[in-house]
């Protein structure tokens, strides 16, 4: 029987409030979380299966979510692609960004067996985690994918390099685009055999280039990864940051469920996508620097939407920031639970 508030809102049937869960939900805020980050590593605690499930299943406990996202991240596919990648202290770095070699399709030796850790710490959540929690599992979309490993991490969040190789190089980003989606759709299929439920794509970087170009360069791979994924009958949310007006041309064979940032009203959104799309959002997670009464006045501008759209799964417009204080983001959780929905 299906007794996740989060899997029936998927499946189209009613419920009492709308489910929620954040993006970087485990990793952040939960100062259970900061307490073991204090003696392992973030490479060390995903790359163990114990300690991987338990830090994906924190959440559950610490603010009461109706899903767990995997312990993980977006960067496993490029190191699977044979880049060298280390978690410092500074953060996540590559050893040589793509953009300086010679000839970046070379560089790549794609091998699937190196996510392997990966499916057991998904099998250890399914093992441990409470029977109406479903695990959502992940990657990044090809464009985002494609900026960290051309330019590097931590450098410019505005990827200039990358933008400039774009339009330089087309030819040579299609070929890596086609290269990251097949490994990234082995990837999604694995995880979908080792126990996910649901299947997130974060295209974070989208509202990087021109929508027309974006549309032209990954949309094709945004399908196929969708299809593969829902072909499992796995539901497939995606979420193409500061993509804007593209929202309208996202059609139902991209997505069941479209994950909209802060910018885009959901009532405006709800007016310009696709009725056949679900809709996820879109908090601004920096609303949680507010006091409880500001945070409280902004949350109630959600409950006419949340009454009248049964096809919403609450979260935030991007993820938690690292110094929002925890006890913020229980009392929105906590929002979420005690507010009639008036459904
Ligand atoms: O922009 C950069 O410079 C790199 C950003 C960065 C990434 N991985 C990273 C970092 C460093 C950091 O988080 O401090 C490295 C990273 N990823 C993660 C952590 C855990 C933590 O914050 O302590 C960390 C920090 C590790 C460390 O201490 O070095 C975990 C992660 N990344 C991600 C997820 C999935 C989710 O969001 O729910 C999750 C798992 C869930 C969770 O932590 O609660 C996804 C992810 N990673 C990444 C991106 C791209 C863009 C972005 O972060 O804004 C995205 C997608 C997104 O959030 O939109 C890349």
């Amino acid at each position: 029987m299906n007794n996740s508030i989060l899997l029936k809102t998927l499946a189209g049937e009613k419920t009492e409030r709308p489910p929620f869960w954040f993006m970087r939900q485990a990793g952040r805020v939960l100062p259970s979380y900061l307490k073991l980050k204090e003696k392992h590593s973030f490479w060390e605690m995903m790359q163990n299966a114990e300690m991987g499930a338990k830090v994906t299943l924190l959440p559950v406990d610490d603010l009461g979510v109706d899903a767990a996202i995997l312990f993980s991240d977006i960067l496993v596919i490029p190191y699977a692609m044979g880049m060298g990648l280390d978690f410092t202290d500074r953060g996540p770095e590559f050893d040589v960004p793509l953009i300086e070699r010679d000839n970046p399709l070379k560089a790549l030796h794609p091998d699937p067996e190196k996510l392997n850790y990966i499916y057991e710490v998904i099998k250890q959540v399914v093992a441990t985690k409470p029977a109406h929690i479903p695990l959502i599992g992940f990657c990044g979309a090809p464009l985002t994918v494609l900026c960290y490993m051309l330019e590097g991490i931590g450098r410019s969040k505005d990827f200039p390099k990358t933008i400039k190789y774009i339009y330089q190089h087309k030819e040579t980003i299609k070929k890596l685009v086609e290269s990251i989606t097949e490994l990234s759709i082995i990837y999604a299929k694995t995880q979908i055999k080792s126990g996910i439920k649901v299947f997130q794509l974060f295209e974070t970087h989208a509202g990087l280039i021109p929508f027309e170009l974006y549309k032209e360069l990954f949309f094709p791979a945004v399908k196929k990864i969708a299809a593969a994924v829902r072909e499992e009958n796995i539901p497939f949310i995606y979420f193409p940051k500061d993509i804007g007006t593209g929202i309208t041309q996202i059609t139902p064979d991209m997505c069941d469920y479209l994950s909209i940032d802060w910018q885009t009203p959901m009532e405006v959104a709800r007016k310009m996508v696709d009725t056949n799309i679900g809709l996820q959002g879109n908090i601004d997670p920096r609303l949680l620097y507010s006091d409880k009464a500001s945070i409280e006045r902004t949350l109630n501008t959600y409950v006419n939407f949340g009454s009248k759209n049964q096809d919403w799964i609450i979260n935030l417009g991007h993820g938690f920031l690292p110094d929002v204080p925890y006890e913020n983001a229980r009392f929105l959780a906590d929002w979420i639970k005690r507010t009639d929905w008036k459904r």
